[in-house]
């Protein structure tokens, strides 16, 4: 089953929108892992089983694996979850990009090392830098468009002449040209910040019903009715509403993934509250 296929099926026999973000931190896992030389895939794995039937995806960061040497714990995790909770999509965070015959190591690297189902990738090289992730048309390739991040103001808010001179923002200008040129193969989702609702909206005016990967609710503050009201596909869904610390790290005790299960139900009920 492709992508997009396991991300429709995960939505509706979970009846859920959240997807959970796994950026371990060592120093916020509970006193009894600590210690443990195998700390980042156990802590992250406890968490998967413990809201694996409630989640549409998982997004796990890769510089938080990467930055302690952790990959191969990342590679097991990937394979848990594929094993232990099949058809929920692991969507890989890795931000990828560059000239072609780096980005086919890049798409190779998360598809056939990690077993990614999709990855996230960075728009700013242009079609060529990510024609080898499109080219997997059963992998989703999620494109940056409009990030969360204050920043985020400094380049993708920028007008721009398109080649009809028509003028957009950046950001505008990413999603009409992922929606209308990149996705030939049906395989495309955007990402689009919580702390930006009113792009949210215009991003869902000019996408049609593209999923769309949502990260900056709880710990970055973003709004989730905002966000359902203003993203929401026809359907009702079409989103990927990411939460990464305020789930992980909703207690800082032994009782984590009790508190995660917890943490993410309350997301899910809020969430499908507005649908
Ligand atoms: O625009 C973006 C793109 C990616 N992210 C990533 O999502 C999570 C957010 O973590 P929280 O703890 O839920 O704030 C993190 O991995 C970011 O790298 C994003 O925040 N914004």
């Amino acid at each position: 089953m492709g992508f997009m296929q396991m991300l429709e099926a995960a939505w509706a026999r979970n009846d859920s929108l959240v997807c959970v973000g796994l950026d371990p931190e060592p120093q916020r896992f509970p006193a009894a892992l600590r210690d443990d030389p195998d700390a980042v895939f156990r802590f992250c794995a406890a968490i998967v089983d413990a809201t694996a039937d409630l989640v549409c995806a998982f997004k796990p960061q890769i510089a938080h694996f990467a930055a302690r040497g952790a990959e191969e714990a990342l590679q097991r995790l990937i394979a848990h979850i594929h094993a232990q909770h099949p058809g929920v999509p692991v969507i890989l965070d890795a931000k990828r990009g560059d000239i072609g015959s780096t980005a086919a190591y890049y798409a190779e690297e998360a598809f056939d090392r990690y077993g990614a189902d999709a990855v996230t990738l960075n728009p700013y090289l242009g079609r060529d830098a990510v024609q080898p992730f499109l080219d997997r048309a059963d992998k989703g390739a999620v494109l940056l468009c409009r990030t969360s991040n204050p920043g985020a103001r400094d380049l993708q808010d920028l007008v721009v002449r398109d080649a009809a001179g028509g003028e957009r923002r950046l950001y505008q200008h990413v999603a009409a040209t992922v929606a209308r040129e990149w996705n030939a193969n049906g395989n495309c989702l955007l990402v689009v910040g919580a702390t930006y609702p009113e792009e949210l909206a215009d991003v869902r005016r000019i996408v049609g019903d593209m999923p769309l990967l949502v990260p900056g609710v709880g710990a970055q503050g973003g709004d989730v009715g905002a966000v359902v009201r203003n993203g929401r596909s026809a359907a009702g869904t079409g989103l990927l509403i990411s939460s990464s610390r305020a789930i992980l790290y909703a207690s800082a005790g032994a009782d984590y993934a009790e508190a995660a299960r917890d943490a993410a139900l309350a997301l899910r009920d809020a969430i499908n509250r507005c649908r």
